[in-house]
């Protein structure tokens, strides 16, 4: 099943974004996990469309109603299916994107695989929307890694040309990220954001869109999680985050600058042994992951997000029933840039994978 991912818990995600509702079902959490509603409520608004200019403004409140699996505000064990009700679809702009199709978005490859019988609807199944149960599930998985001191954060790191303060790679704390996950626009430095808004805001005004790169952390977790060859957990995390629509790139550590370091640079010299007995380096050019697994470091990783395909702009496309070429103005209410939404996503995208990865460690911990 394709909208179905992991291997100790499982995420399966359902619905079209102008459908009657989206949700999802988690399988294989741990029985007894005392759920914090609240903590749910504040990923979820973080994410939710509506609220700000740099948003759509389709307006959704994104609450969700818990269907199975919990009791008592505990888990069960059993699968726990949650509903989110769509509530603001405005399908008429959409009318006829199953035959001239958007540049950028899945319109044309959803019609090569399902052949015609995809709700092409507000981009249906493919529809960022369908990141709001992602959110639900990964504020559970990091109330569960929290409980253990594990903590993920992020922030946008860049926008356009215009650049973000970066996480300390040793030194990032879950202050900072809890800081950061409090601002209505997720960056170190508000100047910067300010300096973001205005990109953003000149690409609106210009009928078109921006895209940036979000960087994200997680502390706490122990040396040993993961596993080679392909459990590896710059893989499991990155499968994920490809599931997050809008990503185009994803890299761990200094990614694709220690293209040009030489190995003096890029390893990361032991420095000594801490209480734990756990090594610590000088530096994280490795963003806390070798060989698959983690080293106990920091785990850094960048997200590429794009530019938001939907723009009111003139563009060429082609009449996918007769093949002739015409000019596409796209309409409806889009995100003139993801990124900022897109940070509470990226986040439930690891916290998630980064449990399932952790049972897997924690099973063999016992053998
Ligand atoms: C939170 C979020 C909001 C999004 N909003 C829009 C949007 O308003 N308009 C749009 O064209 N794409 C939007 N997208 C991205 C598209 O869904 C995505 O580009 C499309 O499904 C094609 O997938 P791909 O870009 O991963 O190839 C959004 C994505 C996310 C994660
Ligand atoms: C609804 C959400 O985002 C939507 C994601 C999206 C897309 O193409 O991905 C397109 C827009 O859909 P619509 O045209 O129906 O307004 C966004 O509003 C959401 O994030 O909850």
């Amino acid at each position: 099943m394709s909208s179905c991912w992991g291997s100790q818990i499982k995420l399966s995600i359902f619905g079209e974004s102008h459908g009657t509702a989206i949700g999802g079902v988690i399988d294989g959490l741990p029985p007894g996990v005392a759920v914090d509603f609240d903590a749910i409520a504040f990923q979820m608004k973080r994410r939710a469309p509506g609220q700000n200019r740099w948003s759509t403004q389709r307006h959704e409140d994104d609450s969700w109603e818990v269907l199975s699996g919990l009791f008592e505000g505990r888990t069960t064990g059993t699968p726990l299916a949650f509903l989110i009700r769509n509530k603001d679809q405005k399908s008429k702009a959409y009318a006829n994107l199953n035959i001239v199709p958007r540049p950028g978005h899945a319109d044309y490859t959803a019609q090569a695989h399902y052949h015609g019988f995809q709700d092409y609807r507000g981009g249906g199944h493919f529809s960022g929307r369908l990141t709001a149960p992602l959110v639900f599930a990964g504020a559970i998985a990091r109330q569960i890694l929290e409980n253990k001191g594990i903590h993920v954060g992020a922030h946008i790191r860049s926008i356009g040309p215009v650049d973000d303060e970066r996480f300390d790679p040793i030194k990032v704390t879950a202050d900072q990220f809890e800081a950061i996950a409090q601002k209505n626009f997720p960056v170190i430095t508000d100047e910067s954001g300010e300096q973001m808004k205005e990109i953003i805001e000149a690409a609106r005004m210009d009928r078109d869109s921006a895209g940036g790169i979000i960087e994200a952390a997680v502390i706490g977790t122990p040396s040993g999680v993961g596993a080679p060859i392909f459990d590896a957990l710059e893989s499991s995390i990155a499968s994920m985050l490809f599931a997050v629509p809008a990503v185009k790139g994803v890299s761990f550590g200094d990614g694709f600058d220690l293209a040009a370091m030489r190995g003096s640079q890029a390893n990361d010299a032991y420095d000594k042994m801490d209480d734990d007995g756990r090594l610590v380096t000088l530096s994280n050019h490795n963003g806390g992951i070798l060989g698959g697994i983690t080293n106990g470091m920091p785990i850094v990783l960048n997200v590429v997000i794009k530019p938001t395909a939907s723009i009111s702009k003139p563009q060429q496309s082609v009449n996918m029933q007769n093949g002739e070429k015409t000019e596409l103005i796209v309409k409806g209410r889009h995100d003139p840039c993801i990124v900022p939404r897109a940070v509470p996503v990226i986040e439930a995208a690891i916290a998630f994978s980064l449990l399932d990865a952790y049972y897997l460690y924690q099973g063999l911990e016992h053998v």
